[in-house]
């Protein structure tokens, strides 16, 4: 039995715990600097190749082996050399053939690197099966780190740690557990995305659904589906409540007037491994949410009208622009439904904090923006949008977030200029009031009560609340009605 001299252990140990750790994390650039005994200021991709360069060196030195002539305690950290060198070797060819998937499609196209890969890991000792399963493996972290860096544009701290959270929904705390037991268990785990209108939520449910686990088939040198079907979004507001039931668990032919044929919902369109993104989930009624809530315990559901189970394989992000916790105080969204989603719960920042952690947030993102707007970098437009920007004055609340930069952007290149969102962000008529500076104090407990009682429809349940006697809500409830018929 061959063992590893101490030295070398040691090192591979260190390119485990660096190779294996969040990428998006600030620790794993420390590490990295360390191993490739670089200076703090040294880039990323310094850091990798400099590493890459001692693995390589030591790894040569081993000569030919494989991981089982391994004593058991060594072989764990050779095994983690041996991926992070090839997965190095491999990453041009698998950033090619992200690129060429996705303007594929759905088909599933060959991965030309695959067999090569194949049979470097047969030299290590690989069975076909596990190696496929390191091609999947390798496949997954390159498809999610790209996904993560390159849509996700912002450098603020809130954007930084909105990566390094996201990388953990996909692969948990710890990489290596997930490569060993984890890859196909986390159906279960579900995500609910909060954030106001325009922050990006449907970007990072996109960026996550894509970065699935999907099996290799090695027989055929390809993956068994192609990474833009693994993500299925559906707009809960967008249909009324009997469509929305067959939209999400399909119908049977008859179900209902005008169920001329049956169809599939998306819960059975999702793959394997895949992602359904139930978006603006705060718009759902209760009895949906029940549905819902089945499927995310039980994980099977029904067709509208049919008793037949079918069974769910997929994993859930769902995401809401309201606040939750006062739909939950009113009632409108259950609490079993809540606790089933929030064990991984992520806050997308707004643009304002984002803009007062790092100033040059706006700049990136502008830049970003008008390339994709225009179709490529034009210092003279994004001068302009600055000029507009500067205009709105340096307390501007961006309330529509990034969608609103984008509509800037989109204004200054119609009329040269943008005017800011200044509209109050609420249609509630004693806000209104508010805002205008016209009630006395008479009328605002009268707006209040009014207001209050909308909601609980009960003069005895408003007093409890506000701390007043029934009778006396119930004069400014009159009162207000007498002066707003
Ligand atoms: N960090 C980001 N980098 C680049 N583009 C972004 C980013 N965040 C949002 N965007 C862009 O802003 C627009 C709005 O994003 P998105 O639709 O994901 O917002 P949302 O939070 O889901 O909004 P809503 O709650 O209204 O559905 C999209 O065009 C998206 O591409």
């Amino acid at each position: 039995m061959k063992s590893l001299s101490a030295q070398d252990r040691e090192f591979f140990e260190l390119v485990e715990s660096a190779g294996f750790s969040n990428p998006f994390s600030a620790q794993r650039h420390n590490v990295d600097l360390a191993i490739a005994g670089l200076e703090a200021n040294a880039s990323r991709e310094k850091a990798i190749q400099s590493m890459l360069a001692q693995v390589n060196k030591r790894m040569h030195r081993l000569g030919d082996f494989k991981l089982r002539d391994f004593a058991p305690e060594d072989r764990q950290p050779l095994k983690m050399a041996v991926l992070f060198q090839l997965f190095h070797q491999f990453a041009d060819h698998f950033d090619t053939h992200i690129k060429a998937q996705a303007e594929a499609g759905h088909k599933p196209l060959k991965l030309a690197c695959g067999p090569e890969i194949i049979r470097a890991l047969d030299r290590y000792g690989y069975t076909e099966v596990n190696a496929g399963r390191v091609i999947s493996f390798f496949f997954q972290i390159r498809r999610a780190f790209t996904f993560l860096s390159r849509n996700l544009v912002g450098e603020s701290r809130v954007m930084r740690n909105l990566r390094e959270r996201a990388w953990g929904t996909v692969f948990t705390q710890d990489l290596a557990l997930y490569e060993r037991l984890l890859w196909n268990r986390l159906e279960d785990f579900s995500t609910f995305l909060i954030g106001e209108t325009g922050t990006g939520k449907g970007v990072v449910a996109k960026a996550l659904g894509q970065s699935g686990w999907i099996e290799y088939d090695v027989a055929n040198s390809r993956f068994e589906h192609s990474f833009t079907s693994a993500f299925v979004p559906v707009n809960l507001s967008q249909f009324a409540e009997t469509l929305l039931e067959s939209e999400l668990f399909g119908h049977v032919k008859g179900a209902f007037t005008g169920a001329e044929e049956s169809r599939e919902g998306v819960f059975k369109q999702c793959q394997t491994h895949g992602t359904i993104f139930l978006d603006e989930l705060g718009e759902v009624s209760i009895p949906i949410q029940i549905k819902l809530l089945r499927v995310l315990q039980e994980r099977v559901f029904s067709p509208v009208g049919s008793r037949e189970q079918l069974a769910f394989q997929g994993r859930v992000i769902a995401a809401t622009n309201q606040p939750v916790h006062e739909l939950r105080a009113d009632g409108r969204f259950r609490d079993d439904f809540y606790y089933r989603l929030c064990s991984d719960v992520i806050e997308i920042p707004p643009l304002r904090e984002r803009i007062a952690q790092d100033p040059d947030e706006l700049t990136n993102l502008v830049e970003h923006l008008v390339t994709r707007i225009v179709g490529g970098a034009e210092k003279v437009l994004s001068d302009q949008v600055f000029a507009a920007i500067d205009r709105l004055g340096p307390d501007y609340a961006w309330p529509g977030n990034v969608r609103e930069l984008e509509q800037c952007i989109r204004q200054v290149v119609v009329r040269g200029t943008y005017d800011g969102d200044r509209k109050p962000r609420t249609q509630n008529p004693l806000t209104l009031s508010l805002l205008e500076d016209e009630l006395d104090a008479n009328q605002l407990l009268s707006h209040y009560c009014h207001a209050m009682y909308q909601k609980y429809a009960s003069y005895e349940e408003v007093g409890r609340r506000l701390g007043l006697d029934r009778r006396t809500v119930k004069k400014y409830v009159v009162e207000f009605e007498e002066i707003n018929p």
